[in-house]
């Protein structure tokens, strides 16, 4: 690992607080709560974790996430998180959760939130480390159900600052979700959402004219649209990949093939994720290196990233503008400079 990824101050903006559930971590909570797992133990449940597409990956997403059921669960799944994202020097991060993942197995919606954001709130104060959460509709189910939590959401509207949208991808576009993103704008929510990671560029398009998203998360299917690509650059769209997710997804067949780097050489504003870590082999730093080592992203470039991150992310002006700067001074002590 570079010495110069390693000390980045870094910004997060593509993270399922349920995809850093550890092994470990799945089966100390399966004691814990008396849940039954289809694995018999940690090293099975590892190597589970080949997949050849999006669903494969969410089928076993989805059970591992049956292990939590109290507040302290939540708490403790988001800090294990904290903690390492912290030893990463990530400074910010943006966290999305899957309610409806937790509330269809009838674990509270109050549960889920105060467990994540109690941990949220340590971090803050033992690190100064900021975060925002996003709450992400299911794609797979239906406009009712979505309605139905953004209904019990509404208690908890001032923890919650954007909403977005995953799972699976193909036969569920943006279009069906228009009137539940119609509704999260006029409450104040900011917007972004999954698409082109398995979808085609449409759904990019949808996500924007249709969704009104601000960023869109993955965005890898731009690189096949050159119209769509120019579009992204000059309105200055926020694309959040994950590239060692797409890798273990098979959205991409080797690391070379991300297109990454040739949105960057096209002007559109990458960001660096990590999507969700604990089944796709890394936190941030992994998939930095992967940048670096898979596509030879330079460490000007990574600099680069990472300030694109800090625009594009949810914090004031003023709290940019100082991590910003902490960040060229970063790059100036490696002699990096824009
Ligand atoms: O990578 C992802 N894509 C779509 N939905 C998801 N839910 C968790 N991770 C993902
Ligand atoms: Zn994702």
């Amino acid at each position: 690992m570079s010495g110069f990824i390693e000390g980045l101050p870094k910004v997060e903006l593509h993270l399922h607080i349920e995809g850093t559930l550890e092994p470990e971590l799945v089966f100390a909570l399966a004691r814990r709560n008396d849940v039954k797992l289809a694995y018999a133990d940690q090293a099975a449940l590892k190597a589970a974790y080949q997949f050849s597409d999006l669903q494969s990956f969410l089928d076993i997403y989805y059970q591992g996430s049956r292990v939590l059921l109290n507040e302290q669960d939540f708490f403790d799944m988001t800090w294990a998180y904290l903690t390492r994202a912290h030893a990463e020097q990530v400074r910010h991060t943006e966290i999305f959760f899957d309610p409806q993942a937790h509330t269809a197995r009838g674990v509270p919606f109050a549960v889920v939130i105060s467990g994540i954001h109690r941990a949220l709130e340590q971090a803050r104060q033992e690190w100064g480390m900021t975060s925002r959460l996003i709450m992400s509709f299911l794609r797979h189910l239906s406009e009712q159900d979505a309605f139905d939590t953004l209904k019990d959401a509404m208690p908890f509207k001032d923890k919650i600052t954007g909403v977005g949208l995953d799972s699976s991808e193909q036969g569920n576009p943006p279009a069906k979700f228009g009137r539940v993103y119609a509704a999260c704008q006029e409450l104040g929510f900011r917007l972004v959402a999954h698409a082109g990671e398995e979808g085609p560029p449409e759904n990019i398009r949808d996500a924007l004219d249709v969704l009104s998203v601000e960023r869109i998360d993955h965005g890898v299917a731009a690189i096949r649209d050159p119209e769509l690509m120019a579009r992204l650059a000059a309105e200055h769209v926020p694309l959040t990949q994950c590239p060692l997710s797409n890798l273990r997804l098979r959205v991409v067949d080797k690391m070379s093939d991300h297109p990454l780097l040739r949105l960057l050489q096209a002007g559109v504003k990458v960001t660096i994720n990590s999507d969700d870590p604990a089944y796709f082999g890394g936190y941030m730093n992994a998939n930095y290196q992967a940048v670096q080592q898979g596509l030879g992203a330079s460490d000007q470039q990574l600099l680069v990233i990472t300030l694109n991150a800090v625009n594009a992310c949810w914090l004031s002006p003023e709290e940019k503008a100082r991590l910003s700067r902490e960040i060229l001074a970063y790059g100036q002590g490696y002699g990096v400079t824009l």
